[in-house]
């Protein structure tokens, strides 16, 4: 895990490297401060010495701005180096996750994705902070701050001897308890983030049945749920203030009253006595920040984990060593295709399906919702593979292609594609940011967008706002038929994609297809019988099988299901 983080470091690798260095530097500054002190009061107060007092004054000063300067150098550049190297991580795990096929996707949810994309990438900056600075210093700072005391007094430094130890193990119990919960509470976020995700795609859908306020339940319940968590591992780790005054005050107390023995026994001068105060309050600060640090770098190896899972995580889809770089023409063939999506033991999705489509041929697909119609063209232009048996598309199994030729010669258009934000122009050139300005026009010209485009007061140069929410849902789509049409695909594929659009435009825009496009292999997958009549071959799918291939009216004759549903839909168009 640490080595495929690590990976991400980069550039800010001097930095890495520097920080520790300014941070040992300004121990080894610090740690002559109190010894300094201890001279000033017994070497120069005690003994009226105004010139000793002087110098060595003059030196405290010169070496606290030191100690200052590479403190506040350690910072910066430990700051720097955390939030490079969370910005390259955060860069390689998008990278990584733009590769991912939708198997991948499904695997570990989007919401989760969101997740180690932002909390645990904090998480690790935070934590690589503390390794390059804090932890640094608070051991540097702990054993040169006990190697001073024994220097100072080696019975009075036996104290510490004593007191680390217990301080130790009491801190180590408080962390034990409260790292389960840490842990759980991002496992939480996963789900905090599935519901704003949820809610912010479907805003449209919350607010037309009403469920705001189920919808607020549901974000409460997730956040309540953090809160509680968080807040008993908070309980367990306030622990650690008391803890720290209590060996604190007990320091102070112990070094006071055998200290003040020794002085009266004169093997120790006040001064020295001094700076043993400032050498413990320095261990025992020290051992709590070292506490602090496991904490946090406890806590951010579950991030860790997280974020290299995803970047281990290979492709099921990748390119083939020596790729078919052109699909000759748009005929499809599938050969005993079976196709389930995860979940190894359950019922395959697509069960043997035989398939044969000519170049230029307009396809219907019809069959009742969950039949598996989506799951079949989704294969086509992989955007998952068969588990058994072969697709071909222009006489070359769909394996064998380059991944951006194959998805550039096969569109796919579904009901509800997004648009992005930006003009209408840009949108569309997402199909081909080639096109001109004359090609642009004519794909809109074919999806019927045209005429509602002209209209709008600035025409192609409309804003989109995000997701496209300023456009119909019928404009929408027809907006998202001319941006694949603008890839001049071999096959086009209509999932559903003019179900927003009423019948008579819905009707011009397949005639277009079908002049403008005639190349073009056509698959339109739909429910209304009306879209795919006219179709050269209409595919019933029931149950993950294909039932039926023929004709409109070689179905109606010889198919009980389609003809059912022409007959009700029949009847519904007469009421
Ligand atoms: N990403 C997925 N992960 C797991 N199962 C899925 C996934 N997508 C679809 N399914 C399941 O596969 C089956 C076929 O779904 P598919 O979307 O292909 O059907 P469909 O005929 O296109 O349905 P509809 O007309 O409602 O769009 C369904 O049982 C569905 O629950």
């Amino acid at each position: 895990m640490i080595k495929t983080l690590m990976k991400s470091i980069r550039q800010y690798k001097k930095m890495s490297i520097l920080s520790p260095i300014l941070v040992a530097s300004e121990v080894l500054v610090e740690i002559f401060i109190p010894f300094l002190m201890a001279n000033i009061i017994d070497s120069g107060i005690m003994k009226q010495n105004l010139d000793y007092i002087l110098r060595l004054g003059s030196l405290l000063i010169v070496i606290t701005i030191v100690s200052l300067v590479l403190g506040a150098g350690a910072s910066w550049v430990s700051s720097q180096a955390g939030a490079g190297f969370a910005a390259n991580l955060r860069q390689d795990l998008f990278a990584h996750i733009q590769t991912f096929s939708f198997t991948n996707i499904d695997k570990f949810s989007t919401s989760s994705l969101v997740t180690r994309l932002t909390t645990d990438i904090a998480n690790i900056q935070m934590a690589y902070q503390m390794l390059i600075r804090i932890a640094v210093r608070a051991p540097l700072m702990m054993i040169f701050s006990v190697i001073m005391a024994f220097n100072v007094s080696g019975e009075l430094a036996l104290i510490f001897v004593v007191l680390v130890p217990v301080l130790a193990l009491t801190l180590t119990v408080i962390i034990k308890s409260a790292y389960p919960l840490f842990n759980l509470v991002f496992r939480r976020y996963d789900v905090l983030n599935r519901v704003v995700r949820e809610n912010v795609r479907g805003i449209r859908e919350v607010k037309t049945y009403v469920q705001e306020d189920n919808e607020i339940e549901k974000f409460e319940g997730a956040s309540e749920s953090i809160f509680s968590v968080f807040s008993k591992a908070q309980k367990i780790v306030s622990l650690n203030a008391p803890t720290m005054q209590f060996f604190l005050n007990a320091a102070v107390l112990l070094v006071s009253w055998f200290g003040a023995k020794l002085i009266v026994g004169g093997s120790l001068q006040t001064g020295e006595l001094v700076s043993m105060y400032a050498y413990s309050n320095s261990i025992l600060f020290s051992l709590n920040m070292l506490a602090m640090i496991i904490t946090q770098i406890a806590i951010s190896q579950a991030s860790g984990r997280r974020i290299a899972e995803v970047l281990h995580e290979k492709s099921t889809i990748e390119n083939p060593t020596k790729p078919v770089t052109e699909v000759s023409d748009g005929s499809i063939k599938f050969d005993h295709v079976s196709f389930h999506y995860l979940k190894e033991g359950k019922a395959p999705v697509l069960d043997d399906i035989n398939l044969s489509i000519k170049a230029g041929e307009v396809i219907g697909i019809i069959g009742e919702t969950g039949s598996g119609k989506s799951s079949l063209v989704s294969l086509i232009p992989r955007l998952y593979d068969p588990t058994q048996g072969t697709i071909e598309v222009g006489g070359c199994n769909v394996l064998t292609y380059d991944l951006k030729t194959l998805r550039d010669n096969v569109a796919m258009v579904l009901q509800n594609n997004v648009l992005f934000s930006g003009t209408i122009a840009e949108n569309l050139r997402w199909g081909n940011e080639n096109a001109t300005d004359e090609e642009v026009l004519a794909a809109s010209k074919v999806a019927h967008a045209d005429d509602f485009v002209q209209e709008l007061p600035d025409g192609y140069n409309t804003m989109i706002e995000q997701g496209g929410n300023n456009v119909s849902g019928g404009q929408k789509q027809r907006l998202t038929i001319a941006r694949a049409l603008l890839k001049k695909p071999k096959i086009l594929i209509l999932d559903d994609s003019t179900s927003a659009v009423d019948t008579a435009t819905e009707k011009d825009i397949r005639e277009a297809l079908r002049t403008q496009m005639a190349e073009t292999t056509t698959i339109i997958i739909s429910q209304r019988i009306v879209s795919i009549k006219d179709a050269d071959g209409i595919i019933v799918m029931n149950h993950g099988k294909i039932e039926d291939i023929g004709t409109h009216d070689e179905l109606i004759e010889r198919n009980a299901l389609y003809h059912d549903i022409n007959q009700y839909q029949t009847e519904k168009d007469g009421e």
